[in-house]
């Protein structure tokens, strides 16, 4: 058996608007998927994931798309609970040239799922890296990330960035610009964490921002003005300027409400996240609902949150250093 771990993320910049070649700065955290893969001769491949929506259902079939699964569950909820981990594994069949090899494998994970942070893209990268060390072959850090973009390119239907999976496959803070990926230097941020315990799907958000790019020349110039702040970000990283980057994530915030991808109660975590006087707050991810993410080096934005009507969880998140890490 081989286990891989792999970090889930924050934007400090970019969601969306990287995804139609603007850049994004996402940054690795410590909340991790941990995935055990052990190999199978049936061809079988079987998943046990505790923290999927399905309540920690344990899924059975074939390596055969065509065979039903052994599951007492609509088929449409199995295949979209399952659509990331199914895609590494036919990643791993791929690039070992082992078309009908099976896996047992577990998930752990302490990376709320639809929430912005990144779960997906943690879950297929450690899959990935565990499954085909499972099978004898050591992918390196990029192809680890290339195989994990194209998983979520898959089931995002043609509609993902590099960015999600190449920052959790490196860990760090990551630039992204089309498949432009490179490793960054960031200063030790005072990162705070606001979840309102909801999810939004990154499918359908992503699918509602090109829908609204498509149609109004605004919508297409906002995703642009996205680019210029990310842009502006970069150089308050460089800076180490925190209030520079605490006001350009609260414009991005601006903008992303703009394209429609906040909520009520991402709203109220920014809104909390001001009045405590972080430096900034935005959403992060997909958004619709989840997390988001604020820069405060004192308590005063977690305390706000924890009293905040619509936020269930506050809490503060290290930079992770590490991406993959190879546990066994
Ligand atoms: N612990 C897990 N076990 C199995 N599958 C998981 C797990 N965590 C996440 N997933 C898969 O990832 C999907 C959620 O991915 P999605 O991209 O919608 O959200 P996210 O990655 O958490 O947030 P974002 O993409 O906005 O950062 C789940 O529906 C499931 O398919
Ligand atoms: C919304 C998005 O930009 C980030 C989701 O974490 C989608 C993507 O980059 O694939
Ligand atoms: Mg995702």
């Amino acid at each position: 058996m081989t286990r891989s771990s792999a970090p889930g993320k924050v934007y400090l910049f970019g969601e969306h608007a990287v995804v139609y070649g603007e850049p994004a700065v996402p940054c690795a955290i410590e909340r991790r998927a941990r995935v055990d893969a052990r190999r199978r001769d049936d061809g079988k491949l079987r998943v046990n994931s505790e923290d999927l929506s399905l309540n920690g259902f344990t899924v059975e079939y074939g390596a055969n798309p065509d065979d039903q699964p052994d599951v007492d569950v609509p088929q449409s909820l199995v295949s979209a609970a399952m659509g990331y981990v199914d895609g590494a594994i036919e990643q791993v069949r791929e690039v070992t040239g082992e078309a009908d090899v099976g896996f047992d494998v577990t998930i752990e994970s302490d990376i709320p799922l639809g929430a912005g942070l990144g779960s997906s893209a943690a879950v297929v990268v450690a899959a990935i890296d565990a499954a085909t060390r499972e099978l004898g072959v050591t992918l390196d850090t990029d192809e680890l990330a290339e195989r994990a973009f194209q998983t979520e390119y898959a089931v995002q239907d043609g509609q993902a960035s590099r960015a999600d999976t190449f920052c959790s496959a490196t860990g760090g803070a990551v630039r992204v610009e089309g498949d432009d990926c490179r490793s960054i230097e960031a200063p030790d941020l005072p990162i705070v964490i606001g979840f309102d315990g909801g999810a939004g799907d990154t499918g359908e958000l992503v699918a509602g921002v090109r829908g609204l790019r498509e149609e109004y020349e605004f919508a297409a110039d906002t995703v642009e003005a996205i680019g210029d702040v990310v842009r502006n970000g970069e150089q308050a990283l460089a800076d180490g300027d925190i209030e520079e980057l605490g006001r350009l994530m609260d414009f991005n915030h601006g903008l992303l409400a703009a394209l429609g991808v906040s909520s009520r109660s991402l709203d109220a975590m920014v809104w909390a996240a001001r009045d405590a006087e972080a430096y900034g707050a935005k959403l992060t991810g997909a958004g619709g609902g989840g997390c988001i993410v604020a820069l405060d080096p004192t308590d005063e934005t977690e305390t706000a949150l924890s009293f905040t009507p619509g936020c269930e969880e506050a809490f503060r998140a290290e930079l992770a250093e590490e991406g993959v890490k190879r546990l066994e």
